[in-house]
């Protein structure tokens, strides 16, 4: 069995009268990359403040490296760990003062910093910049900064607050691919927080959500983003369709749910007759076409006009008027052919696989 690394047991943080946090259980194995996702004031960084031994919690046991933490003393937990921020928070210095800082503050000396340096900021391709002020900087190369001055101390763990959110789409996708291959290379276990869901599969091999302060979900990456447990899971990993309706049937293969006047066939069986449910579908699992078509292997099929047709550039996020709004996309040629106009009638096709149902009843 993995070693872990950190172990919450009882965890609860109190402000005023506001429990901030109430974690039963959480545990980051060696090697391991967690995202720590929830909406606006869910306790994430007040949870990695806990973890980085910044923040004392009211309550509950924490555990480094089966050690429990001792908070008069934290300093030996403290060594392994470091950190990065959304905001760089560089020394107004050189590029490599700034990497060299943590190991001067660690006491070692100046000649012997020099190779793990040289090191880290070619592993971080900012080589180049070593004898730089960091006031010039960009905010991409900041972050590169800000990263080899963590992972020169060659921590057990590494904490990341939205490291990535202030940069441009490009440069965030570039740092968060090479710092997963860092991190499996080095065997650097990780918890980072995030809003942008895109992160999750190129970072995390677990995904922890929170909700005023609790877990609600715990997974695998691929099972939030397609099975998540809830509306609010939903929401955080960008399902876009989430259409409410009542279980009116249920078969061996799966349950059928009544959405206004439509039945929509569900695989799984989460639900019984009668349940109150909400049927997710990702708009990029949904097929558009103007005629019916050939029904596939019992895909499911209704019908609308298009409401509203918003330009991403490369497609089109179409709303179709159902009865009930859904949203999918279409390709920009069908738009420019002039077959997928506003009011155009449309029929949309899905596979009852990739519908997922939340039960609310549950
Ligand atoms: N010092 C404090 N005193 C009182 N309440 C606090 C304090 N610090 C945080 N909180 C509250 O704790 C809750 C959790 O805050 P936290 O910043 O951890 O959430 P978050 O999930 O990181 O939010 P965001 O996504 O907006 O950054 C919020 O309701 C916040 O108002």
């Amino acid at each position: 069995m993995s070693e872990k690394v950190i172990e919450v047991k009882d965890l609860s943080l109190t402000k005023g009268k506001n429990k901030i946090l109430d974690i039963e259980y959480f545990s980051l194995n060696q090697g391991e990359i967690v995202a720590l996702i929830g909406p606006n004031g869910a306790g994430k960084s007040t949870l990695l403040q806990v973890l980085m031994l910044l923040q004392r919690p009211t309550g509950g046991e924490l555990f480094f490296k089966g050690e429990i933490v001792d908070w008069k003393k934290p300093i030996k937990q403290r060594r392994l760990m470091a950190m990065v921020f959304q905001e760089p928070l560089l020394l107004d210095t050189t590029v490599y003062n700034n990497i060299a800082s943590g190991l001067k503050v660690r006491g070692l000396p100046m000649e012997k910093s020099r190779v793990p340096v040289t090191e880290w900021s070619q592993r971080l391709g900012i080589e180049h910049l070593i004898h730089r002020s960091v006031r010039h900087l960009s905010g991409g190369e900041s972050q590169r900064v800000s990263l080899a001055r963590a992972l020169v101390l060659e921590p057990k763990v590494l904490f990341l607050d939205e490291p990535f959110s202030a940069l441009d789409a490009p440069t965030r996708t570039a740092l968060t691919v090479e710092l997963g291959r860092i991190l499996r290379d080095t065997g650097i276990s990780c918890v980072f927080v995030t809003h942008d869901f895109s992160e999750i599969p190129l970072l995390a091999s677990r995904v922890v959500v929170l909700e005023k302060g609790r877990i609600i979900q715990t997974a695998a990456p691929r099972e939030i983003l397609t099975r998540p447990a809830s509306r609010t899971v939903a929401s955080l990993v960008g399902i876009e369709n989430m259409l409410p309706g009542t279980v009116v049937e249920k078969d061996g293969r799966g349950v059928f749910v009544q959405v206004d006047q439509n039945t929509i066939r569900v695989s799984g069986s989460m639900a019984d007759v009668g349940d109150t449910v909400h049927v997710l579908l990702r708009p990029e699992d949904i097929s558009v076409s103007t005629t019916p078509g050939k029904v596939v292997d019992g895909a499911n099929i209704v019908s609308g006009k298009i409401r509203e047709l918003l330009s991403l550039g490369f497609q089109y996020k179409a709303t179709i008027d159902c009865g009930f709004p859904l949203v999918t996309i279409i390709n920009p040629d069908q738009v420019f052919d002039g077959n997928m106009g506003m009011g155009q009638e449309v029929y949309l096709s899905f596979s009852p696989d990739k519908a997922h149902l939340i039960n609310d009843e549950r």
